[in-house]
Protein backbone atom coordinates (compact mmCIF):
# COMPACT_ATOMS: atom_id res chain seq x y z
CA UNK A 1 0.00 0.00 0.00
CA UNK A 2 1.33 3.52 -0.90
CA UNK A 3 1.42 6.75 1.12
CA UNK A 4 -0.90 8.41 -0.49
CA UNK A 5 1.21 12.13 -1.43
CA UNK A 6 4.55 11.21 -0.40
CA UNK A 7 7.57 12.48 -2.44
CA UNK A 8 10.01 10.15 -3.43
CA UNK A 9 13.14 10.07 -1.63
CA UNK A 10 15.10 12.62 -4.12
CA UNK A 11 13.47 15.49 -5.96
CA UNK A 12 12.98 14.89 -9.43
CA UNK A 13 16.09 16.93 -10.54
CA UNK A 14 18.44 15.30 -8.31
CA UNK A 15 17.74 11.87 -9.17
CA UNK A 16 18.02 11.91 -13.27
CA UNK A 17 21.12 11.57 -15.26
CA UNK A 18 21.73 14.06 -18.13
CA UNK A 19 21.35 11.36 -20.66
CA UNK A 20 19.42 9.86 -23.55
CA UNK A 21 18.00 6.35 -23.03
CA UNK A 22 20.85 3.70 -23.05
CA UNK A 23 20.33 0.90 -25.05
CA UNK A 24 18.85 -2.04 -23.64
CA UNK A 25 16.77 0.15 -20.96
CA UNK A 26 13.05 1.03 -20.37
CA UNK A 27 11.87 4.23 -21.63
CA UNK A 28 11.56 6.54 -18.43
CA UNK A 29 12.00 9.96 -16.98
CA UNK A 30 14.95 9.54 -15.67
CA UNK A 31 16.31 9.86 -18.56
CA UNK A 32 17.06 13.59 -19.19
CA UNK A 33 17.72 14.07 -22.72
CA UNK A 34 15.22 11.43 -23.31
CA UNK A 35 11.62 12.27 -25.17
CA UNK A 36 10.07 10.35 -22.13
CA UNK A 37 11.31 13.11 -19.77
CA UNK A 38 10.05 16.10 -21.91
CA UNK A 39 6.78 15.15 -22.15
CA UNK A 40 6.30 14.47 -18.29
CA UNK A 41 8.23 17.79 -17.44
CA UNK A 42 6.74 19.65 -19.91
CA UNK A 43 3.90 17.66 -22.41
CA UNK A 44 1.60 16.58 -19.90
CA UNK A 45 1.38 19.34 -17.73
CA UNK A 46 0.47 21.15 -20.74
CA UNK A 47 -2.15 18.61 -21.62
CA UNK A 48 -3.89 19.06 -18.28
CA UNK A 49 -3.44 22.72 -18.56
CA UNK A 50 -5.56 22.15 -21.72
CA UNK A 51 -8.38 20.11 -19.80
CA UNK A 52 -8.50 22.21 -16.95
CA UNK A 53 -8.94 25.67 -19.69
CA UNK A 54 -11.52 23.46 -21.58
CA UNK A 55 -13.48 22.59 -18.56
CA UNK A 56 -13.96 26.37 -17.55
CA UNK A 57 -14.30 27.93 -20.22
CA UNK A 58 -17.24 25.26 -21.28
CA UNK A 59 -19.27 25.59 -18.00
CA UNK A 60 -21.35 28.10 -19.28
CA UNK A 61 -22.01 25.09 -21.71
CA UNK A 62 -22.28 22.33 -19.25
CA UNK A 63 -24.15 24.38 -16.55
CA UNK A 64 -27.19 24.55 -19.52
CA UNK A 65 -27.12 20.95 -20.01
CA UNK A 66 -26.26 19.66 -16.37
CA UNK A 67 -27.55 22.03 -14.10
CA UNK A 68 -26.20 24.52 -11.62
CA UNK A 69 -24.67 21.81 -10.07
CA UNK A 70 -22.57 21.04 -12.51
CA UNK A 71 -20.18 23.27 -11.18
CA UNK A 72 -19.25 21.89 -8.14
CA UNK A 73 -18.10 18.70 -10.21
CA UNK A 74 -16.18 21.19 -12.73
CA UNK A 75 -14.43 22.58 -9.54
CA UNK A 76 -13.07 19.89 -7.91
CA UNK A 77 -11.98 18.03 -11.25
CA UNK A 78 -10.00 21.38 -11.92
CA UNK A 79 -8.87 21.01 -8.54
CA UNK A 80 -8.00 17.70 -8.71
CA UNK A 81 -5.87 17.61 -12.03
CA UNK A 82 -3.98 20.64 -10.36
CA UNK A 83 -2.79 18.78 -7.75
CA UNK A 84 -1.90 15.56 -10.30
CA UNK A 85 0.21 18.43 -11.79
CA UNK A 86 1.89 18.94 -8.58
CA UNK A 87 2.38 14.86 -7.77
CA UNK A 88 4.26 15.08 -11.27
CA UNK A 89 5.99 17.90 -11.18
CA UNK A 90 7.64 16.69 -7.73
CA UNK A 91 8.23 13.30 -8.61
CA UNK A 92 5.74 11.96 -6.49
CA UNK A 93 4.66 8.57 -6.11
CA UNK A 94 2.16 6.80 -7.63
CA UNK A 95 -1.03 5.86 -5.43
CA UNK A 96 -3.78 3.89 -5.79
CA UNK A 97 -7.07 3.94 -6.91
CA UNK A 98 -9.86 3.97 -4.57
CA UNK A 99 -13.22 4.95 -6.77
CA UNK A 100 -15.46 2.50 -8.36
CA UNK A 101 -13.39 2.41 -11.40
CA UNK A 102 -14.15 -0.81 -13.61
CA UNK A 103 -10.26 -1.49 -14.00
CA UNK A 104 -9.30 -0.58 -10.08
CA UNK A 105 -8.52 -4.15 -8.96
CA UNK A 106 -6.64 -4.55 -12.00
CA UNK A 107 -4.42 -1.03 -11.94
CA UNK A 108 -3.97 -1.39 -8.27
CA UNK A 109 -2.51 -4.95 -8.70
CA UNK A 110 -0.12 -3.68 -11.25
CA UNK A 111 0.68 -0.89 -8.85
CA UNK A 112 1.82 -2.93 -5.80
CA UNK A 113 3.75 -5.54 -7.42
CA UNK A 114 5.58 -2.41 -8.74
CA UNK A 115 9.09 -2.46 -6.96
CA UNK A 116 8.94 1.08 -5.34
CA UNK A 117 12.27 2.97 -7.17
CA UNK A 118 9.92 2.27 -9.93
CA UNK A 119 6.99 3.36 -8.50
CA UNK A 120 7.40 7.83 -9.24
CA UNK A 121 6.64 9.76 -12.23
CA UNK A 122 10.34 10.28 -13.39
CA UNK A 123 11.50 7.06 -12.10
CA UNK A 124 8.80 4.79 -13.38
CA UNK A 125 8.95 3.10 -16.92
CA UNK A 126 7.69 5.83 -19.06
CA UNK A 127 4.64 3.84 -20.59
CA UNK A 128 3.48 3.65 -17.07
CA UNK A 129 3.58 7.09 -16.05
CA UNK A 130 2.18 8.04 -18.88
CA UNK A 131 -0.81 5.50 -18.65
CA UNK A 132 -1.19 5.97 -15.27
CA UNK A 133 -1.51 10.05 -15.60
CA UNK A 134 -4.61 9.87 -18.27
CA UNK A 135 -5.90 6.82 -15.85
CA UNK A 136 -5.98 9.48 -13.09
CA UNK A 137 -7.20 12.23 -14.94
CA UNK A 138 -10.60 10.12 -16.21
CA UNK A 139 -10.94 8.63 -12.14
CA UNK A 140 -11.37 12.04 -11.54
CA UNK A 141 -14.55 12.35 -13.99
CA UNK A 142 -15.80 9.02 -12.58
CA UNK A 143 -16.00 10.04 -9.58
CA UNK A 144 -18.06 13.27 -10.17
CA UNK A 145 -21.66 13.32 -9.90
CA UNK A 146 -22.42 14.63 -13.50
CA UNK A 147 -19.56 14.24 -15.41
CA UNK A 148 -19.05 10.36 -15.09
CA UNK A 149 -18.50 9.94 -18.70
CA UNK A 150 -17.61 12.94 -20.43
CA UNK A 151 -15.17 13.55 -22.87
CA UNK A 152 -12.87 16.16 -22.50
CA UNK A 153 -10.77 15.62 -25.96
CA UNK A 154 -14.07 14.77 -27.71
CA UNK A 155 -13.92 18.56 -29.04
CA UNK A 156 -10.34 17.88 -30.68
CA UNK A 157 -10.98 14.86 -32.21
CA UNK A 158 -14.13 16.10 -33.74
CA UNK A 159 -12.34 19.40 -34.61
CA UNK A 160 -9.48 17.32 -36.56
CA UNK A 161 -12.12 15.47 -38.61
CA UNK A 162 -14.18 18.72 -39.33
CA UNK A 163 -11.24 20.46 -40.96
CA UNK A 164 -9.96 17.38 -43.16
CA UNK A 165 -13.20 17.53 -44.84
CA UNK A 166 -11.75 18.58 -48.25
CA UNK A 167 -9.26 15.42 -47.86
CA UNK A 168 -11.86 13.68 -47.23
CA UNK A 169 -13.80 14.64 -50.12
CA UNK A 170 -11.25 13.89 -52.50
CA UNK A 171 -9.76 10.61 -50.86
CA UNK A 172 -14.02 9.75 -50.71
CA UNK A 173 -13.84 9.81 -54.57
CA UNK A 174 -10.82 8.19 -55.25
CA UNK A 175 -11.48 4.94 -53.10
CA UNK A 176 -14.78 4.04 -55.17
CA UNK A 177 -15.03 0.53 -57.32
CA UNK A 178 -10.99 -0.05 -56.22
CA UNK A 179 -9.71 -2.96 -57.76
CA UNK A 180 -8.95 -6.49 -55.59
CA UNK A 181 -5.09 -6.63 -56.32
CA UNK A 182 -1.78 -6.06 -54.16
CA UNK A 183 -1.22 -2.06 -55.25
CA UNK A 184 -4.59 -1.38 -54.54
CA UNK A 185 -4.19 -2.67 -50.96
CA UNK A 186 -0.73 -1.34 -50.58
CA UNK A 187 -2.07 2.15 -51.75
CA UNK A 188 -4.62 1.94 -48.73
CA UNK A 189 -2.61 0.72 -46.22
CA UNK A 190 -0.49 3.35 -46.58
CA UNK A 191 -3.15 5.72 -46.35
CA UNK A 192 -4.16 4.52 -43.35
CA UNK A 193 -0.38 4.42 -42.20
CA UNK A 194 0.51 8.23 -43.03
CA UNK A 195 -2.63 9.70 -41.24
CA UNK A 196 -1.06 8.19 -37.92
CA UNK A 197 1.61 10.64 -38.90
CA UNK A 198 0.23 13.50 -35.86
CA UNK A 199 -2.49 13.19 -33.79
CA UNK A 200 -4.10 15.97 -34.11
CA UNK A 201 -4.94 18.49 -37.48
CA UNK A 202 -1.76 18.00 -39.53
CA UNK A 203 -1.74 15.09 -41.79
CA UNK A 204 -4.73 16.47 -43.40
CA UNK A 205 -2.36 18.79 -45.41
CA UNK A 206 -1.26 15.97 -46.99
CA UNK A 207 -4.31 15.15 -48.83
CA UNK A 208 -5.26 18.84 -49.06
CA UNK A 209 -3.14 19.37 -52.78
CA UNK A 210 -5.13 17.97 -55.44
CA UNK A 211 -7.71 20.66 -56.34
CA UNK A 212 -8.64 18.22 -59.50
CA UNK A 213 -10.43 15.59 -57.91
CA UNK A 214 -9.55 13.26 -60.52
CA UNK A 215 -5.87 12.87 -59.76
CA UNK A 216 -5.26 9.38 -58.62
CA UNK A 217 -4.20 10.84 -55.05
CA UNK A 218 -3.29 7.39 -53.47
CA UNK A 219 -0.62 7.23 -56.15
CA UNK A 220 1.20 10.43 -54.36
CA UNK A 221 1.89 8.56 -51.04
CA UNK A 222 4.12 6.01 -53.03
CA UNK A 223 6.30 9.52 -52.44
CA UNK A 224 6.48 8.96 -48.85
CA UNK A 225 7.81 5.27 -49.60
CA UNK A 226 11.26 6.23 -48.92
CA UNK A 227 10.08 7.45 -45.52
CA UNK A 228 9.14 3.82 -44.38
CA UNK A 229 12.06 2.22 -43.16
CA UNK A 230 10.71 -1.26 -42.74
CA UNK A 231 8.17 -2.64 -44.95
CA UNK A 232 6.74 -5.46 -44.84
CA UNK A 233 3.12 -4.95 -46.50
CA UNK A 234 3.54 -7.65 -48.82
CA UNK A 235 3.59 -9.86 -46.11
CA UNK A 236 -0.14 -9.13 -44.56
CA UNK A 237 -1.40 -9.01 -48.27
CA UNK A 238 0.43 -12.58 -48.43
CA UNK A 239 -1.34 -13.85 -45.24
CA UNK A 240 -4.96 -12.49 -46.14
CA UNK A 241 -4.84 -13.99 -49.72
CA UNK A 242 -3.28 -17.32 -48.19
CA UNK A 243 -6.44 -17.49 -45.74
CA UNK A 244 -8.77 -16.36 -49.09
CA UNK A 245 -7.17 -19.13 -50.97
CA UNK A 246 -7.53 -21.66 -48.31
CA UNK A 247 -10.86 -21.24 -48.89
CA UNK A 248 -11.33 -20.28 -44.87
CA UNK A 249 -15.03 -19.30 -44.18
CA UNK A 250 -13.82 -16.71 -41.82
CA UNK A 251 -11.35 -14.32 -42.25
CA UNK A 252 -11.65 -11.92 -39.29
CA UNK A 253 -9.28 -8.93 -38.71
CA UNK A 254 -8.67 -7.28 -35.39
CA UNK A 255 -8.13 -3.38 -36.41
CA UNK A 256 -6.42 -1.84 -33.07
CA UNK A 257 -7.13 1.82 -33.69
CA UNK A 258 -5.03 4.42 -32.93
CA UNK A 259 -6.66 8.19 -33.38
CA UNK A 260 -10.06 9.56 -34.02
CA UNK A 261 -10.70 12.19 -36.47
CA UNK A 262 -9.04 12.17 -39.79
CA UNK A 263 -6.97 8.82 -39.18
CA UNK A 264 -10.23 6.69 -37.98
CA UNK A 265 -11.53 8.19 -41.14
CA UNK A 266 -8.56 6.65 -43.33
CA UNK A 267 -8.91 3.53 -41.11
CA UNK A 268 -12.75 2.72 -42.23
CA UNK A 269 -11.72 3.56 -45.72
CA UNK A 270 -8.93 0.59 -45.50
CA UNK A 271 -11.41 -1.64 -43.19
CA UNK A 272 -14.16 -1.18 -46.25
CA UNK A 273 -11.93 -2.49 -48.63
CA UNK A 274 -10.89 -4.93 -46.68
CA UNK A 275 -14.71 -6.30 -46.57
CA UNK A 276 -15.34 -5.37 -49.97
CA UNK A 277 -12.78 -7.57 -51.23
CA UNK A 278 -13.17 -10.32 -48.86
CA UNK A 279 -9.65 -9.83 -48.02
CA UNK A 280 -11.81 -10.23 -44.48
CA UNK A 281 -15.30 -11.61 -43.68
CA UNK A 282 -15.56 -9.17 -40.72
CA UNK A 283 -13.38 -6.74 -39.71
CA UNK A 284 -13.50 -6.29 -35.12
CA UNK A 285 -12.22 -2.32 -34.45
CA UNK A 286 -10.58 -1.85 -31.15
CA UNK A 287 -11.30 1.38 -29.56
CA UNK A 288 -10.33 2.57 -26.12
CA UNK A 289 -12.66 2.40 -23.12
CA UNK A 290 -12.05 5.98 -21.88
CA UNK A 291 -10.78 9.46 -23.24
CA UNK A 292 -7.00 8.37 -24.10
CA UNK A 293 -3.75 10.02 -25.07
CA UNK A 294 -5.84 12.95 -26.35
CA UNK A 295 -7.04 11.70 -29.53
CA UNK A 296 -7.65 7.59 -29.19
CA UNK A 297 -11.07 6.54 -30.65
CA UNK A 298 -13.65 5.67 -28.46
CA UNK A 299 -16.73 3.86 -29.04
CA UNK A 300 -18.76 7.23 -29.09
CA UNK A 301 -16.04 8.59 -31.47
CA UNK A 302 -16.46 6.20 -33.86
CA UNK A 303 -20.46 6.70 -33.71
CA UNK A 304 -20.21 10.76 -33.55
CA UNK A 305 -17.46 10.23 -36.93
CA UNK A 306 -20.54 7.66 -38.76
CA UNK A 307 -23.39 10.41 -37.77
CA UNK A 308 -21.12 13.30 -38.95
CA UNK A 309 -20.33 11.78 -42.49
CA UNK A 310 -24.20 10.41 -42.92
CA UNK A 311 -25.60 13.81 -41.97
CA UNK A 312 -22.62 15.91 -44.05
CA UNK A 313 -24.33 18.28 -46.85
CA UNK A 314 -21.31 16.94 -49.12
CA UNK A 315 -23.17 13.93 -51.35
CA UNK A 316 -19.97 12.20 -51.90
CA UNK A 317 -19.44 11.88 -47.89
CA UNK A 318 -22.72 11.23 -46.68
CA UNK A 319 -23.03 8.73 -48.97
CA UNK A 320 -19.81 7.48 -48.02
CA UNK A 321 -21.28 7.86 -44.14
CA UNK A 322 -24.22 5.27 -45.25
CA UNK A 323 -22.29 3.29 -46.49
CA UNK A 324 -20.27 2.71 -43.20
CA UNK A 325 -22.55 2.52 -41.08
CA UNK A 326 -24.08 -0.24 -43.54
CA UNK A 327 -21.09 -2.00 -42.73
CA UNK A 328 -21.59 -1.71 -39.00
CA UNK A 329 -25.26 -2.95 -39.34
CA UNK A 330 -24.75 -6.00 -41.22
CA UNK A 331 -22.03 -7.04 -39.12
CA UNK A 332 -19.30 -7.06 -41.68
CA UNK A 333 -17.58 -4.03 -39.24
CA UNK A 334 -17.85 -4.57 -34.93
CA UNK A 335 -16.94 -2.41 -32.44
CA UNK A 336 -15.08 -5.78 -30.34
CA UNK A 337 -16.21 -5.98 -27.09
CA UNK A 338 -14.84 -3.42 -24.44
CA UNK A 339 -11.86 -4.22 -22.29
CA UNK A 340 -9.74 -2.01 -20.33
CA UNK A 341 -6.52 -3.81 -20.99
CA UNK A 342 -5.97 -0.99 -24.14
CA UNK A 343 -6.02 1.50 -21.01
CA UNK A 344 -3.72 -0.13 -18.88
CA UNK A 345 -0.12 0.33 -18.40
CA UNK A 346 1.30 -2.96 -19.64
CA UNK A 347 2.78 -4.44 -22.67
CA UNK A 348 1.48 -6.83 -24.66
CA UNK A 349 3.83 -9.69 -24.09
CA UNK A 350 1.86 -10.04 -20.74
CA UNK A 351 -1.77 -9.96 -22.34
CA UNK A 352 -1.71 -13.64 -22.10
CA UNK A 353 -1.57 -13.54 -18.16
CA UNK A 354 -3.65 -10.05 -17.69
CA UNK A 355 -6.71 -10.50 -20.37
CA UNK A 356 -6.86 -13.94 -21.66
CA UNK A 357 -10.14 -13.47 -23.07
CA UNK A 358 -8.74 -10.75 -24.95
CA UNK A 359 -5.88 -13.04 -26.03
CA UNK A 360 -8.47 -16.01 -26.87
CA UNK A 361 -10.36 -13.72 -28.97
CA UNK A 362 -7.05 -11.87 -31.15
CA UNK A 363 -6.40 -15.58 -31.35
CA UNK A 364 -9.36 -16.25 -33.26
CA UNK A 365 -8.24 -13.89 -36.14
CA UNK A 366 -6.51 -14.58 -39.10
CA UNK A 367 -4.56 -11.10 -38.51
CA UNK A 368 -4.43 -8.21 -35.88
CA UNK A 369 -3.38 -4.61 -37.11
CA UNK A 370 -1.88 -2.30 -34.38
CA UNK A 371 -2.16 0.96 -35.53
CA UNK A 372 0.17 3.84 -33.88
CA UNK A 373 3.33 4.88 -31.82
CA UNK A 374 1.47 3.94 -28.15
CA UNK A 375 0.31 0.25 -29.84
CA UNK A 376 3.79 -0.22 -31.12
CA UNK A 377 5.79 0.91 -27.95
CA UNK A 378 3.29 -1.74 -26.10
CA UNK A 379 4.16 -4.36 -28.91
CA UNK A 380 7.98 -3.86 -27.67
CA UNK A 381 7.28 -3.29 -23.87
CA UNK A 382 8.76 0.88 -24.38
CA UNK A 383 12.21 -0.95 -24.11
CA UNK A 384 15.58 0.21 -26.18
CA UNK A 385 15.97 -2.92 -29.03
CA UNK A 386 19.08 -3.10 -30.70
CA UNK A 387 17.56 -0.94 -33.80
CA UNK A 388 18.57 -4.06 -35.92
CA UNK A 389 16.26 -6.63 -33.53
CA UNK A 390 14.33 -8.63 -35.48
CA UNK A 391 10.42 -7.66 -34.56
CA UNK A 392 9.17 -11.58 -33.91
CA UNK A 393 12.20 -11.06 -30.98
CA UNK A 394 10.82 -8.09 -29.75
CA UNK A 395 7.63 -8.78 -29.40
CA UNK A 396 8.51 -11.70 -26.96
CA UNK A 397 5.88 -14.42 -27.68
CA UNK A 398 3.15 -11.80 -28.44
CA UNK A 399 1.80 -13.59 -31.22
CA UNK A 400 -1.88 -14.77 -30.68
CA UNK A 401 -2.42 -14.58 -34.30
CA UNK A 402 -0.35 -13.10 -37.28
CA UNK A 403 0.23 -9.56 -36.24
CA UNK A 404 1.21 -6.39 -37.94
CA UNK A 405 2.77 -2.82 -37.22
CA UNK A 406 2.04 0.12 -38.70
CA UNK A 407 3.18 3.49 -37.33
CA UNK A 408 5.05 6.57 -37.76
CA UNK A 409 7.93 7.26 -35.38
CA UNK A 410 7.42 9.09 -32.61
CA UNK A 411 9.46 7.69 -29.85
CA UNK A 412 12.85 6.49 -29.49
CA UNK A 413 11.74 2.98 -29.71
CA UNK A 414 12.42 0.58 -32.90
CA UNK A 415 13.37 -2.51 -34.35
CA UNK A 416 13.52 -4.73 -37.41
CA UNK A 417 15.95 -1.83 -39.62
CA UNK A 418 18.49 -2.69 -41.91
CA UNK A 419 21.80 -2.62 -40.26
CA UNK A 420 23.38 0.90 -40.64
CA UNK A 421 19.98 2.87 -41.06
CA UNK A 422 19.33 4.02 -37.43
CA UNK A 423 23.15 4.88 -37.59
CA UNK A 424 23.04 7.11 -40.31
CA UNK A 425 19.66 8.87 -39.31
CA UNK A 426 20.63 9.99 -36.21
CA UNK A 427 24.08 11.63 -37.84
CA UNK A 428 21.41 13.23 -40.46
CA UNK A 429 18.18 14.06 -38.21
CA UNK A 430 19.03 13.94 -34.57
CA UNK A 431 15.16 13.92 -33.97
CA UNK A 432 14.56 11.42 -36.67
CA UNK A 433 12.58 9.05 -33.98
CA UNK A 434 10.58 11.68 -32.45
CA UNK A 435 9.52 13.59 -35.67
CA UNK A 436 6.89 11.06 -36.91
CA UNK A 437 8.69 11.69 -40.65
CA UNK A 438 9.80 8.04 -40.53
CA UNK A 439 7.36 5.22 -40.49
CA UNK A 440 7.92 1.17 -40.30
CA UNK A 441 4.94 -1.45 -41.28
CA UNK A 442 6.20 -4.66 -39.65
CA UNK A 443 4.60 -8.24 -39.76
CA UNK A 444 4.61 -11.67 -38.03
CA UNK A 445 3.52 -14.99 -38.44
CA UNK A 446 1.21 -16.15 -35.58
CA UNK A 447 3.25 -18.35 -32.69
CA UNK A 448 0.99 -21.89 -33.72
CA UNK A 449 0.10 -23.93 -31.20
CA UNK A 450 1.96 -27.22 -30.49
CA UNK A 451 0.65 -29.33 -33.05
CA UNK A 452 1.30 -27.06 -35.86
CA UNK A 453 4.94 -26.80 -35.23
CA UNK A 454 5.17 -30.71 -35.82
CA UNK A 455 5.77 -31.60 -38.69
CA UNK A 456 2.82 -32.63 -41.60
CA UNK A 457 3.81 -36.34 -41.53
CA UNK A 458 3.20 -36.14 -37.27
CA UNK A 459 0.28 -34.04 -37.48
CA UNK A 460 -2.08 -37.03 -38.74
CA UNK A 461 -4.61 -37.44 -36.37
CA UNK A 462 -4.52 -34.40 -34.51
CA UNK A 463 -7.35 -31.41 -34.28
CA UNK A 464 -5.39 -28.15 -34.43
CA UNK A 465 -8.15 -26.11 -32.43
CA UNK A 466 -7.29 -22.41 -32.20
CA UNK A 467 -8.33 -22.54 -28.57
CA UNK A 468 -5.15 -24.94 -27.63
CA UNK A 469 -3.23 -21.77 -29.47
CA UNK A 470 -3.93 -19.67 -25.95
CA UNK A 471 -2.87 -23.02 -23.84
CA UNK A 472 0.15 -24.31 -25.23
CA UNK A 473 1.60 -20.48 -26.02
CA UNK A 474 4.74 -20.09 -25.16
CA UNK A 475 4.57 -16.29 -24.38
CA UNK A 476 7.90 -16.06 -23.56
CA UNK A 477 9.37 -17.50 -26.28
CA UNK A 478 11.12 -15.24 -28.15
CA UNK A 479 12.56 -16.76 -31.34
CA UNK A 480 9.94 -18.70 -33.15
CA UNK A 481 9.92 -22.06 -35.01
CA UNK A 482 8.92 -21.78 -38.16
O1 LIG B 1 -1.21 8.36 -31.62
P1 LIG B 1 0.02 7.57 -31.50
O2 LIG B 1 0.63 7.26 -32.83
O3 LIG B 1 -0.17 6.34 -30.65
O4 LIG B 1 1.06 8.50 -30.79
C1 LIG B 1 1.00 8.78 -29.42
C2 LIG B 1 2.37 8.64 -28.90
O5 LIG B 1 3.19 9.61 -29.32
C3 LIG B 1 3.76 10.28 -28.23
O6 LIG B 1 3.11 11.48 -28.18
C4 LIG B 1 5.22 10.37 -28.48
O7 LIG B 1 5.79 9.15 -28.57
C5 LIG B 1 3.47 9.51 -26.98
O8 LIG B 1 3.02 10.28 -25.95
C6 LIG B 1 2.50 8.51 -27.44
O9 LIG B 1 3.05 7.27 -27.23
Amino acid sequence: MFMEFRRSSLSADQSMPGMSTPRHSLLSGRFKQSFAYLTLRTRMPGIMQQIISHMQNNTPELVDEFGEDVRKDITSIVDAIERLKVDLNRDRYFTLFHGDEPDQAKWNAFLSELPKPKRSYFRACWLHAECYLYRRIFSFFEHSQYLKTYDYFAHLKQEDLKISVPSMKVLATATRQLQKDWTTFNKLMRLSLWSNHFEIQMNAILFEGPKNEKIDVLSLLIDLDHRILANESMLVWNCLIKAKKRAQKRIIVDYVCDNAGFELFTDLIFIEYLVDTGLATQVRMHVKAIPWYISDATRQDIEWTLDFLQHHPSDILSSLGHKFAELFRSKLVIIAPQTYFWTGPQPFFVMVDVDIELFKLLAGAELAIFKGDLNYRKLMGDYIWDPTEEFITCLRGFRPTNVCAMRTVKCEVICGLPEGVADSLVLSNPQWMTSGYYAVIQYTDSLRCNCCLLDQSEQDGIACDREKTVSCSIYQHSRPVR
